[in-house]
């Protein structure tokens, strides 16, 4: 080994700032996140997923014609494919959902017209039909492993409606509709995270734009990122009840466990997003009666907190939201994917428009120079 002195690194680029970007702020001394200028709490409160894919796609809210225009193309590409469905159908029921949802981005992008096409019209009418297609394959996917038929969309409702219309053949409830709305938007942008930041090296290649999508649901299914709101669930399937929290929660730290739905790389005291997120469960709480689901949720967040000063991520309250709505545990992540989509996409356009490979250096740690041992040749 060299004893030269080691250049700096930072490991997983911690701290680093490797680009500009005007999609999304996430500043961890205020707590606040803003998508194009605007905070994710009023929008939450104020505006529907359709008007904030709009917004982080173009930089705008769009006016009454913009968003009737765009409503309409939404809901005119909302089937799912029969070939994606061909493919769904082959799947084994215990492919993770995760690999499901990967697999069918990347049959869309094989399938669609445009791949090759790169201008800022064609990667923006690719990110829309990517949006308004996803859900019907998550919804399906759900609905075949539970063995039954799917149920195609109805186009006089709006995208969450329908997305859970899709899913249980019913037309939800309007608290359940706003809750998952919310959900939505609040997992549609955060700068440069894991999946967001792999999409943008895969573009940064020159790549298209569906191999991007599909390498950052790659990155996203981790329990680290995406997939907490996945081990949110099965920290409480294994918790059970909110007087077992504490000793759950002495096994699990002696273990050197990472509790799952707490902690965050960017936000040390606590993630913007949860209090509005957290309303969104209260009022689904009450609205089917679960109140020890809740008595579960702040025992294990109190005593968390409390103990290390580590806080809840989005994914904590996520997690028992999609619980209660009746989604599988193992669909929770490909909701995700759902709503991120619009923020992954709107990242490759950033980065298509202004590009530079992205590859940083390594410090290379191995064995010094040495020669090949040169063999004896075998009579
Ligand atoms: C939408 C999202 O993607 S939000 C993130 C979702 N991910 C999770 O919820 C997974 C659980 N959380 C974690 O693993 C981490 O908090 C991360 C990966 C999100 C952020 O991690 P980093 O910024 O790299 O912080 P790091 O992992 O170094 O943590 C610092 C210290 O806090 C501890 N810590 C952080 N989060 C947790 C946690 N959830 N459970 C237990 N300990 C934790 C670490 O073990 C570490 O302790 P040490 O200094 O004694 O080694
Ligand atoms: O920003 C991050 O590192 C993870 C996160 O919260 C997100 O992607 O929403």
């Amino acid at each position: 080994m060299s004893d030269a002195p080691k250049p700096e690194i930072f490991k997983g680029l911690a701290g680093v700032p490797v680009d500009y970007t005007a999609i999304s702020k996430v500043n961890a001394e205020t707590n606040s996140l803003l998508y194009r200028g605007y905070p994710v709490q009023q929008l939450a409160a104020s505006a529907t997923f359709e008007e904030v894919a709009y917004l982080l796609w173009h930089g705008e809210l769009p006016d009454e014609r913009q968003l009737a225009e765009f409503e309409q193309f939404e809901r005119a590409n909302r089937h799912l494919d029969p070939v994606v469905k061909h493919v769904v159908d082959a799947l084994p029921t215990n492919a993770h959902p995760m690999d499901v949802v990967r697999t069918a981005v990347s049959v869309m992008g094989a399938r669609d017209g445009l791949t090759a096409d790169d201008s800022p019209e064609a990667e923006l009418d690719k990110s829309k039909r990517l949006f308004a297609a996803i859900p019907a394959v998550v919804a399906y996917d759900q609905r075949r492993r539970r063995g039954l038929e799917l149920v195609e969309p109805r186009d006089d409702l709006g995208y969450s409606a329908n997305f859970l219309f899709m899913a249980f053949d019913e037309v939800p409830e309007l608290p359940v509709v706003d809750a998952f709305d919310v959900s939505m938007i609040l997992y549609a942008e955060h700068s440069f995270n894991a999946s967001t930041f792999t999409a943008r090296v895969v573009t940064s290649t020159l790549s298209d734009l569906h191999s991007a999508v599909v390498a950052a649901i790659g990155a996203l299914k981790g329990p680290l990122h995406g997939g907490a709101n996945e081990a949110v669930m099965h920290t409480f399937d294994e918790i059970g009840e909110a007087e077992r929290a504490s000793a759950w929660l002495d096994e699990a730290l002696a273990a050197k466990r990472k509790v799952m739905g707490f902690g965050h790389r960017v936000y040390k005291n606590g993630d913007s997003r949860v209090p509005t997120m957290k309303a969104a469960l209260d009022s689904l709480v009450e609205h089917y009666d679960r109140p020890d689901l809740l008595a579960l949720y702040e025992a294990l967040a109190n005593e968390f907190t409390e103990r290390k000063g580590i806080h809840p991520n989005l994914d904590y309250p996520s997690g028992p939201a999609y619980h209660l709505m009746g989604w599988d545990t193992e669909q929770f992540t490909p909701l995700f994917v759902a709503s991120r989509v619009t923020g992954w996409t709107a990242h490759i356009m950033e980065q298509r428009a202004s590009n530079a490979l992205i590859r940083p250096l390594s410090v290379y740690d191995g064995v010094d120079q040495r020669d090949v041992p040169q063999r004896e040749p075998v009579e």
